[in-house]
């Protein structure tokens, strides 16, 4: 089991909050590295929780290049959805795994700066490291922060964060080692087999070609950022699979490599 110092900071998709079973195998993953003395910072998305909440209250879901389109008054809504329902979905299994946790939001400690994004996206926010401190606190205790994407400007204004490039910040912030964990095994190429290692260059023409594209484009555009921040891999890999997981907490290499 990996016992370096760095933070390890485990970002996971939505579709997690979804499987109960999902949900326990990593929490319990996280609790064996907790107690190596591993600090682990969680970093959570929830994209189809906010689909579902839109359309149960007749608002349609539209994205740009992967990113929500965010109207005002859809707002309320996805900072309920992410900062409300799915992270205290994600509370309540790490709980259960005994966890002692801490959930927070973008928008807590003074950990951020966040500000529009693109005026077409909305209340998109972009967000840039400021202070360490609330989170490191956090993390000295042994506890666990699970941090929504939900951010604010200086003015109050909530904005809506992609949850990768959330992770992305935060992983600079922290000078820790990111880990991406969604539904899929990694980033796969056009025949659906696994990538084992990519660069700037392959993935550039990976999303021309369109074998990369959607979420998957945000997310290993983020993993790129901060490989080449960090000057080290960072891990696309799946929650789904155990044996990852198993991987993971050993320190072992999963996934796809998203190399500096
Ligand atoms: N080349 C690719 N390899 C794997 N997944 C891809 C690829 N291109 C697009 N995708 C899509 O990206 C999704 C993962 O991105 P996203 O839905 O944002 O995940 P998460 O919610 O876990 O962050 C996959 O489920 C898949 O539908
Ligand atoms: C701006 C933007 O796209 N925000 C995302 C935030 C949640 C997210 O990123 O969730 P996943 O990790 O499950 O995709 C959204 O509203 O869906």
């Amino acid at each position: 089991m990996s016992t370096n110092n760095s933070v390890l900071v485990l970002k996971v998709g939505g579709a997690l909050l979804q499987c109960e079973m999902g949900m326990a195998r990593l929490m319990d993953t996280a609790a064996a590295m907790l107690a190596n003395g591993q600090q682990v910072l969680m970093v959570h998305g929830g994209g189809c929780l906010v689909d579902e909440q839109l359309a149960a209250n007749g608002m349609e879901t539209v994205k740009l290049e992967g990113l929500r389109v965010t109207p005002p008054e859809q707002m309320p809504i996805i900072a309920g959805a992410l900062a409300g329902t799915s992270n205290k979905i994600l509370q309540g299994a790490a709980t259960k795994a005994g966890i002692v946790s801490v959930g927070m939001s973008l928008a807590d400690g003074n950990t951020v700066s966040a500000k529009i994004k693109d005026e077409r996206l909305g209340l998109v926010g972009e967000v840039t490291p400021k202070d360490g401190a609330y989170l490191k606190f956090i993390l000295a205790q042994g506890w666990m922060p699970i941090c929504s994407s939900i951010a604010m400007m200086d003015d109050g204004q909530m904005l809506n964060v992609n949850a990768d490039q959330a992770a992305t910040a935060l992983a600079k912030l922290v000078g820790g080692k990111l880990v991406l964990l969604s539904d899929v095994s990694g980033v796969l190429d056009g025949k659906g087999q696994l990538i084992r290692s990519l660069n700037g260059k392959q993935i550039a023409d990976l999303v021309k070609q369109g074998v990369i594209e959607k979420g998957m484009k945000v997310k290993v555009e983020a993993a790129l950022e901060v490989a080449q921040w960090m000057g080290q891999a960072v891990q696309v890999a799946s929650w789904r699979d155990a044996s990852q997981l198993i991987a993971l907490a050993k320190g072992e290499a999963v996934g796809t490599q998203i190399q500096p």
